[in-house]
C-alpha cells in the first residue's frame, strides 16, 4: 500500500454505558502506578503528547454514532445486509450468488424503526467501550527482555543515555589528525578504531587515523586523506584551508549519559533498538503484552485437507494468532473446543489469560455456548452485540478477577469485524499501544448501507497517494477472499455512502508494513 492521506486529529471517546451484568461481580481494576514506571495511560498520554495529538481512544465520537437502540423489531429486511453483499449494486463476478442488499436506504427511507438486536451498542460506542475496559483493567507489569526480544514492544520507561555519546573525541574521517598548522611531520604509526587512548601529539605532528578512532587530546583538526599531500620527506601538506575542529566529533554530541532519548510508551522499532545499543543498554524495559489464549469453537472443522462430508476447514485457527499478535498480544494457546458447553465453561474459567477470545457460538443457535458460559461464570457482557455488519453478534465481557473474553462471531468475515471492533481497541491499550489515528479517504463507488447498522467493507487504496477506496467484491460474512486482497476495511454509515463521499478506513494490522502491497489490485482487478 502506498502513503495515506495525511491523517485526520484523534477524536474523543465517549462516555461508556454501563455494562449490563450477568450476576454482581464487581470489577477489578486501576491503573494507578506507585513505582518509577509508567502506567499504560500514562505511557500512551506522552507518546500521545510527543506526537502532539490529543489523548484518543479508538472509536470515538463517531460522525454516524447513534442514539441509544430504539427498541426492538419483529423483523426487517435489513437484516440481509448482514448477508453476502455487493458494493455499489453491482453483481458478484463469482459463481456463488450474493444476496441483494435490501438495505438500500435509510432507517427513515425504509420504514424501519427498531434493530433486531435490543442490546446492541452502537459501533462508535463499541469501540470506545473495549479501550475503556482496557484502562480498567489491573495494572500491566513492566518486564525487562534481552534487546533482541525487545523488537515491537512498548518502553515502560524513558529511554535515557547510559553513557556520552560519542563517548570520546572520534574521528569523522579516514585521514590524519593535526596538531597546529601544516605542514606537518606525519609519524610513523596509525590510530585505529577501538584502539585505547592514542599517545599524544606534538604541535607540528600528524598521525594517520581511522573513521571512529580516538582522537589525541592536542589534535586541532582531522585531514581527511583526499585532502592532504606526503611530499618524500615525509611532511604532510593541506590541499584545502584546516578548520580548527573540522571531521572530529566531540564527545557528547549527540546526548551527555542521563539524557532522555525517547519517553516512555515509545515503540521499540530496528532503529530504537540501534540507539539503545550505542547508548550501552543490554536490555529494555518494557510493558508486559496483554496475554492471549484463543478457543476456536465448533464441531464441524477440520485442521488439514479439504472440506468434505460437511466439515469445512478451519480459517480462524491460522488467522487469529499472528493477527492479534500484530496487536500487541503473547499469544500463549490455541485450542479448538468443540460444541462441548462443559469444556467451554472449564476453558474459558481456566484460562491464566489476560484476553480470551473465542470463535462461534456467539448466536442464539443449539451449540452456541458463549452466553450461557458468561452467564455461568459470572461475567459483566460489556458489549452485547454491536450495530455492525458483518459480525453484529460480537461481544466483549469482563470475566472475574479482571480478565476478558472477546466473543467472535464464526462467520470469518465478521470475525475479522470482531478482531477490529473489539480485540484491536481492548489489546492496543492493553499492549500500551498508542490508538491509530484515523484517517479517511472517499469511496469511489456507492456503497449500499444497513438501515441502523455501520458497515464495514473491505477496500483497495486507488490511486497514487492512496486517496480514493474501491470496495472490493466477495465481502459477504463468510468469505475471506475480498479481506484478503484488501487495503482495509472501510466504515460505512448506516444508509451507505454515495460515490466522493468520505469514509473512515480501519487499516490491517499489517498495512502499513513490508508486508504490504497493493499487487493483489493491479495483478487483475478481478476482486472489484
Ligand atoms: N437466528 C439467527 N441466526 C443467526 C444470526 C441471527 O441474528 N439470528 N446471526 C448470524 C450471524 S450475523 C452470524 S455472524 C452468526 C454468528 O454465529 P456464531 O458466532 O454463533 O458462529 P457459529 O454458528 O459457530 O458459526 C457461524 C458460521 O461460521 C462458520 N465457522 C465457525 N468457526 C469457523 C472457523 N474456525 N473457520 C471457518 N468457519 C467457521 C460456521 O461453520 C458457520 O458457518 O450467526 C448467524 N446466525
Ligand atoms: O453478518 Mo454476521 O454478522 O454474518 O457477521
Amino acid at each position: 500500500m502506498t502513503a495515506h492521506p495525511a491523517p485526520r486529529p484523534g477524536r474523543r471517546a465517549p462516555q461508556a454505558a454501563p455494562a449490563r451484568r450477568y450476576s454482581a461481580q464487581t470489577g477489578p481494576g486501576h491503573l494507578a502506578s506507585d513505582d518509577g514506571d509508567l502506567d499504560v495511560d500514562e505511557a500512551l498520554a506522552l507518546v500521545n503528547e510527543a506526537a502532539g495529538r490529543p489523548g484518543s481512544a479508538p472509536g470515538g465520537p463517531h460522525p454516524h454514532a447513534g442514539g441509544p437502540n430504539p427498541g426492538r423489531p419483529d423483523s426487517h429486511p435489513g437484516a440481509a445486509a448482514g448477508a453476502d453483499q455487493v458494493p455499489g449494486g453491482r453483481a458478484p463476478e463469482h459463481p456463488h450468488p450474493s444476496v441483494p442488499s435490501a438495505a438500500g436506504g435509510t432507517a427513515a427511507q425504509t420504514g424501519h424503526k427498531k434493530h433486531d438486536h435490543p442490546r446492541a451498542t452502537p459501533w462508535p460506542e463499541a469501540r470506545a467501550r473495549a479501550a475503556q475496559a482496557a484502562r480498567r483493567a489491573p495494572r500491566r507489569e513492566a518486564v525487562a527482555v534481552p534487546l533482541d526480544a525487545a523488537l515491537g514492544r512498548i518502553l515502560a520507561t524513558p529511554l535515557t543515555a547510559l553513557t556520552d555519546l560519542p563517548s570520546f573525541d572520534t574521528s569523522a574521517m579516514d585521514g590524519w589528525a593535526v596538531a597546529g598548522p601544516g605542514p606537518w611531520d606525519v609519524r610513523p604509526d596509525a590510530i585505529l578504531a577501538g584502539h585505547a587512548r592514542p599517545a599524544s601529539l606534538a604541535d607540528g605532528e600528524a598521525v594517520r587515523i581511522a573513521t571512529g578512532a580516538r582522537v589525541p587530546q592536542e589534535a586541532t583538526a582531522v585531514l581527511r586523506s583526499e585532502h592532504g599531500a606526503l611530499d618524500d620527506h615525509g611532511g604532510l601538506h593541506p590541499q584545502r584551508e584546516v578548520v580548527h575542529g573540522q571531521d572530529i566529533r566531540p564527545r557528547g554530541q549527540e546526548c551527555r549519559s542521563g539524557d532522555q532519548l525517547l519517553p516512555a510508551g515509545s515503540e521499540v522499532t530496528p532503529a530504537v533498538l540501534g540507539l539503545a545499543a550505542a547508548a550501552g543498554y543490554d536490555e529494555l524495559r518494557v510493558i508486559a503484552r496483554p496475554r492471549a489464549e484463543v478457543l476456536i469453537l465448533g464441531d464441524e472443522l477440520l485442521t488439514e485437507g479439504l472440506p468434505q462430508e460437511g466439515l469445512i476447514r478451519d480459517a480462524l485457527g491460522p488467522m487469529l494468532p499472528p493477527w492479534l499478535r500484530s496487536l500487541g498480544a503473547e499469544v500463549i494457546a490455541v485450542r479448538r473446543i468443540g460444541d462441548d458447553a462443559q469444556d467451554l465453561l472449564k476453558a474459558v474459567g481456566e484460562s491464566p489469560a489476560d484476553v480470551v477470545v473465542t470463535t462461534g457460538g456467539t448466536a442464539f443457535g443449539p451449540v452456541d455456548h458463549v452466553h450461557p458460559t458468561l452467564r455461568a461464570l459470572g461475567a459483566d457482557l460489556l458489549v452485547d452485540g454491536v450495530q455492525v455488519r458483518p459480525g453484529h453478534p460480537m461481544l466483549l465481557a469482563q470475566l472475574p478477577g479482571g480478565r476478558h473474553l472477546v466473543g467472535l462471531p464464526g462467520n470469518p468475515l465478521a470475525t475479522v469485524s470482531g478482531l477490529l471492533t473489539l480485540a484491536e481497541p481492548l489489546l492496543r491499550r492493553l499492549a500500551g499501544r498508542p490508538a491509530v489515528e484515523p484517517y479517511h479517504a472517499p469511496t469511489r463507488e456507492e456503497i449500499h448501507g444497513h438501515p441502523y447498522d455501520t458497515r464495514l467493507v473491505p477496500v483497495v487504496l486507488r490511486g497514487e497517494r492512496s486517496e480514493e477506496a474501491v470496495p472490493l467484491h466477495y465481502n459477504g460474512p463468510a468469505m475471506l477472499r475480498g479481506i484478503a486482497a484488501s487495503d482495509g476495511l472501510a466504515v460505512v454509515p448506516p444508509g451507505g455512502a454515495k460515490p466522493g463521499q468520505e469514509l473512515e478506513i480501519l487499516d490491517l494490522p499489517w498495512a502499513l508494513s513490508t508486508l504490504s502491497s497493493p499487487a493483489a489490485y493491479s495483478a487483475g482487478g478481478c476482486f472489484t
